[in-house]
């Protein structure tokens, strides 16, 4: 377990790790207190028992000598207010350390979490395409959570508590070697045994958790994600069972780790009272019942035991504790490893260029396979897009149209062949740029619980939004009328992914997302496909409005929206087929005549 924990440290930032050593020196302060503490109060005891050595040659004889006091009672009552003092400074540093471990161990976890979704934000589109999105959502919120809980707060509080017990085991074998060491075998050996004990529980626990919450964000992003298709299927039922019958793993493998951390105390605090029973038994016998002798004795062993039994069981409860999230850790680990060079990626990202296009899109001998497929998506493409012409892209279902312009946008990498803007080629080092030149409007628009003036800004804070653009942007996509109908205009809320609006508003929406960073460039993906002819012709008539003015690009499945482009590329099977403007394709192409009847 030890390992992982070196693992973790060594992904936390230079500054944590600087605080963390900071933090130990505290924790070391803190138990030399206690210890300071717990140590003033055997003197005072041992006056309050017999007041009579005072008048006797020792320690506390000297000191009320020195004190100038005449009165034996005054001596008691600073002494205890000495004691009171000393308990007091230690209970101040302990609150403040604790209170600092809190602290620390939260911002490190909140770290973790920032850093993952910095990484997953940042991560490829074949990353995205590839994985799931609830597994994402699952390591942000609830192992990173569980890190922090689970690994790095335990650890924390367990070094404390692991330099306490050591003086206070080192003090009581000062005092009584003998008594020290049969205590500390008792509780040593009973804690060891039982977390030899529990530990594989632990572990297959804490799998399960990481294993079971992957399943319940899954069926909340696939229940709540497709609630219409669940209340028309009437599969509600389905997944609520599902939910609970994961509910229940869940909760029992939680309740056990903790049950297995926590409920060990009362056992052990049973020992310790019986052994303490039994010291006192012992100490009455050695001291043949003088009281006086036994008090101050006892006192410094009770109270001994009141903190090293906590401590004890603090130590063993963070080692259950860690034991059981280091799934956890082993979820992230790799992301996280990951995430270290993302502040290079950032800075790199950060360079503002400016683009501009003035000749030709070029895309030459472009190859593109999907990992694990044997055949190319797109199989050595080369086409050339003129600038402020509109160009369709056509073919039938799986023929590689929207991995070709996933190539273009420069979301996919392809395996041979390159991307140029003019005659510069793209690369990742200006593909940021190239990405400023785009404007992109999908088959279907992801909208957010926003208002339509943060949906068209979309991902910027409402204070960066410039409302000029989005109102520009709005009558571009032919918006305008409809949003000075709405009762708050532009900020109108929209609902979530836009549910109060028809699909037609949601496209031209994307549109005006699209047209909000004055793109020069704007590529449609089956951006009309789902809408029905009226709609549809507005949002073309919208679209053609900017030729001449801008590079259009649009994929689509009806040959009659690209009937007005200025050449079409037809593909089948990830290659470039025929090329031509509607007329020429429908002449001398028996395929795209074919598509084109049932256009
Ligand atoms: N994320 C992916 N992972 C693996 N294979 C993929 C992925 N996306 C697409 N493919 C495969 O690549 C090929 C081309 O798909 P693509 O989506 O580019 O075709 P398309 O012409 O746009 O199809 P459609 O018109 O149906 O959208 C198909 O065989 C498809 O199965």
């Amino acid at each position: 377990m030890f390992n992982v924990i070196r693992q973790l440290f060594s992904l936390l930032s230079a500054r944590q790790v600087r605080q963390f050593y900071i933090l130990q020196v505290l924790v070391v302060v803190m138990a030399f207190t206690e210890l300071l503490g717990i140590a003033s109060i055997a003197p005072f005891m041992a006056l309050v028992g017999d007041i009579s050595i005072l008048e006797k040659s020792n320690v506390f004889a000297e000191l009320y000598q020195m004190s100038g006091l005449t009165n034996p009672m005054d001596f008691v009552f600073y002494t205890g207010l000495l004691v009171l003092i000393a308990l007091s400074i230690s209970t101040i540093v302990s609150m403040f350390t604790i209170w600092k471990l809190s602290l620390y161990g939260a911002s490190v976890g909140i770290e973790i979490a920032d850093r993952l979704y910095a990484y997953y934000m940042q991560e490829s589109w074949q990353f995205h395409a590839s994985g799931s999105s609830a597994q994402l959502t699952k390591q942000v919120s609830t192992e990173a959570v569980r890190i922090t809980n689970g690994i790095v707060q335990p650890l924390m509080q367990m070094n404390a508590k692991v330099v306490l017990a050591v003086l206070i085991s080192v003090s009581i074998l000062i005092y009584n070697p003998v008594i020290a060491i049969v205590g500390l075998l008792i509780f040593a050996l009973a804690y060891s045994l039982l977390y030899k004990l529990v530990r594989k529980k632990l572990v297959y626990n804490g799998q399960k958790l990481s294993q079971v919450s992957t399943d319940r964000f899954r069926l909340m992003n696939e229940g709540f994600g497709g609630i219409k298709d669940v209340l028309l299927l009437d599969r509600s039922h389905d997944f609520i069972k599902r939910f609970e019958e994961s509910g229940r793993v869940y909760a029992r493998a939680l309740g056990l780790n903790a049950g297995i951390g926590q409920v060990p105390r009362y056992f052990m605090e049973l020992i310790a009272f019986g052994s303490m029973i039994g010291l006192v038994l012992l100490l009455i016998k050695l001291h043949e019942g003088n009281l006086g002798a036994v008090l101050p004795i006892l006192a410094v062993y009770a109270l001994a035991a009141f903190k090293l039994l906590p401590a004890l069981q603090q130590i063993y409860s963070s080692l259950a504790q860690m034991k059981g999230s280091l799934a956890a850790f082993e979820a992230v680990k790799g992301d996280l490893e990951q995430s270290l060079n993302l502040e290079k990626y950032i800075n790199k990202e950060a360079m503002p260029v400016h683009m501009e296009l003035k000749e030709k899109i070029t895309l030459n001998n472009i190859k593109f396979n999907y990992p694990g497929k044997s055949r190319s998506a797109v199989n050595d493409v080369t086409m050339i897009i003129p600038a402020n012409s509109v160009v369709g892209l056509v073919g039938s279902s799986g023929s590689g149209k929207s991995t070709l312009i996933d190539i273009l946008l420069g979301l996919l990498t392809p395996q041979s062949g390159h991307l140029y803007m003019d005659d510069i080629c793209i690369t990742p080092e200006n593909k940021r740029a190239w990405q400023n030149v785009l404007g992109f409007v999908p088959q279907s628009i992801f909208l957010s619980e926003g208002s339509i003036a943060e949906n068209i800004a979309f991902g910027l804070p409402v204070a960066d939004i410039d409302f000029k653009q989005v109102n520009k942007a709005l009558e571009l996509a032919s918006l305008t009328e409809l949003v000075t109908q709405l009762p708050d205009g532009i900020n109108t809320k929209v609902g979530e992914r836009g549910v109060q609006l028809s699909g037609g508003q949601r496209q031209r929406i994307g549109i005006a997302r699209a047209l909000y960073h004055e793109a020069d460039v704007l590529v449609f993906d089956e951006a009309t496909s789902a809408l029905d002819g009226i709609t549809e012709k507005v949002i073309m008539d919208a679209i053609h409005n900017f030729s001449g003015q801008k590079t259009i690009i649009m994929i689509a499945h009806r040959l009659k929206t690209v009937q007005k482009c200025d050449i079409i590329y037809l593909m089948d099977q990830g290659k470039i087929v025929d090329q031509g403007s509607y007329q020429d394709l429908v002449e001398k192409n028996s395929q795209f005549k074919e598509m084109a009847k049932h256009a």
